[in-house]
């Protein structure tokens, strides 16, 4: 289970943020452009640290302001996949796979190669460089070398971003089958709510770095107000209604 609970102001933006997610399935971080949804995850990542406060990944403290804890990024046991795929150029698929295997501590693999190649559909590409990749195929790669690091928690920065339509339908069923496939809980951030219908088991809403609300997605789903926002694109007006109807 990872628990957040973090303080920071950056500029003129101040994050004031708590939520737990749990240890499998996918929970959605939701909000509007600027809610403050990649500055969360850098801090549980180690790319940024809080002001103070507290992040706990099944036990063992990542970051601590009062005990003066600070991991590393590279110790955290976290992978990351971005919105653009960030492969090495250099380096052929394989080659950014084994470089996601060689980051997890010695003892620790626990992800296969062969079975996140099959899973990714990535086989027919490992001898090729990013460069003759759609960007489709290069987000399953970034995916591919972040789940072989064999992390305890997976996070996805809007990972369909950079992509089509015809491209994000391409990808979105391998996210979706990633989490119950290795059993590693998955902090998916997002401001479109079509990709979290398809994606989350449970939802931290974010409003001004702040936590709005959170639970179980069936759970905030029921509410009519997000009934409403079906269908809808950018979040920011329809979480604003989201959250008078969770308020009254
Ligand atoms: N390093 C920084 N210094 C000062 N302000 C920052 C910094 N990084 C982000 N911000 C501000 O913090 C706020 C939250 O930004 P953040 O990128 O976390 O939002 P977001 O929800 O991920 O947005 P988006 O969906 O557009 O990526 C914004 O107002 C942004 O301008």
């Amino acid at each position: 289970m990872l628990k957040v609970r973090v303080r920071k102001n950056q500029g003129e933006f101040s994050i004031q943020a708590g939520f737990t997610i749990e240890d499998s399935g996918v929970t959605a971080l939701f909000g509007y452009s600027g809610a403050g949804k990649t500055s969360i995850v850098n801090m549980v990542a180690g790319l940024s640290a809080p002001d103070s406060g507290v992040i706990e990944m099944n036990g063992r403290k990542l970051f601590d302001s009062e005990q003066g804890i600070n991991l590393p990024p590279e110790q955290r046991r976290v992978g990351y996949v971005f919105q653009d795929a960030r492969l090495f150029p250099h380096l052929t698929v394989k080659g950014n796979l084994i470089f996601g295997m060689k980051l997890a501590p010695k003892g620790s693999l626990y992800v296969d190669f062969d079975e996140v190649v099959d899973m990714l559909g990535i086989g027919p590409l490992l001898s090729r460089r990013p460069a003759r990749l759609s960007g489709g195929e290069k987000q399953r790669v970034a995916i591919g070398r972040a789940l072989l690091c064999s992390p305890s928690l997976l996070l996805m920065d809007e990972p369909l971003a950079s992509l089509d339509e015809n491209r994000k339908s391409e990808v979105l069923p391998f996210i979706s089958r990633l989490s119950q496939g290795f059993s590693i809980p998955i902090l998916y951030v997002s401001h479109m709510l079509s990709e979290i219908e398809k994606l989350a088991d449970n939802l931290v809403l974010l409003e001004n770095g702040g936590v709005a609300a959170s639970g179980p997605f069936e759970a905030l789903k029921s509410s009519r107000t997000l009934a409403e926002m079906r269908g809808g694109g950018e979040s920011r007006g329809a979480l604003h209604a989201l959250n008078i109807k969770l308020a009254s």
